[in-house]
């Protein structure tokens, strides 16, 4: 596979529409996944469906520079710090794409029962297009993608150990995401997505 100067190869673009795109680089990540997975402090979280509190199905951690709280699923959250092996993703991350992440949502599926909804990452808090870049580790798991209006699905993919997906430009706007559940048996996966907060002068 071609190389580029700094040994990432290039990745396969896939164009949403004339203003949405993702990037797909298999294998980016060599990382080791018990040591992520003991790495962080895993919490779970509770989301209120139809008057009802239930648990998220999945554990999940939120984790950044200190100014970085994040209002998710109606829920204020305040970031825990970096720890180690973050703190090095973030900088090869921002290092390779130019980009700025202050901040990550780290997610764990437990088995084929803990998924993900359709949702966009369009948060106010959330850098308006700004790069979006989803790790994953562990067990490969089908990433689906719909266009938001018509919810017509647009393509899959399914995320292997290692898989840095990018999405980038107006992919929030435009789509919907999810990650599916399985009825097959399948191992745990942990998926990291790198954000920028806007960060306001106080
Ligand atoms: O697990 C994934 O691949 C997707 C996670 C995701 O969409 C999110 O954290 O917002
Ligand atoms: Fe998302």
């Amino acid at each position: 596979m071609y190389q580029t100067k700094n040994n990432t190869p290039e990745p396969e673009r896939i164009e949403l529409n004339h203003e949405s795109y993702l990037l797909i680089y298999p294998n980016w990540s060599q990382l080791n996944y018990q040591l992520l997975r003991n790495s962080i402090a895993w919490q779970q979280h509770s989301i209120r469906l139809f008057g009802k509190q239930v648990n998220e199905p999945r554990l999940s951690a939120w984790m950044g520079d200190p100014q970085c709280a994040y209002r998710y699923s109606q829920q204020l959250r305040l970031p825990i710090p970096w720890c180690e092996p973050l703190k090095e993703l973030r900088q090869q991350l921002n290092r390779e794409l130019g980009t700025y992440f202050n901040s990550v949502l780290a997610n764990l599926y437990r088995d084929g029962g803990d998924a993900m909804g359709w949702h966009s990452d369009d948060e106010p808090e959330l850098l308006k297009n700004a790069m979006i870049a989803s790790l994953s580790f562990g067990c490969e798991r089908r990433f689906l993608i719909r266009e938001k209006k018509s919810r017509t699905k647009v393509g899959e993919w399914a995320l292997g150990n290692g898989t840095l997906l990018i999405m980038a430009a107006k992919t929030q706007q435009y789509y919907e995401h999810s990650i599916a559940r399985t009825k097959k048996t399948v191992g745990e996966r942990i998926n990291l997505t790198f954000r920028q907060i806007h960060i306001s002068a106080q």
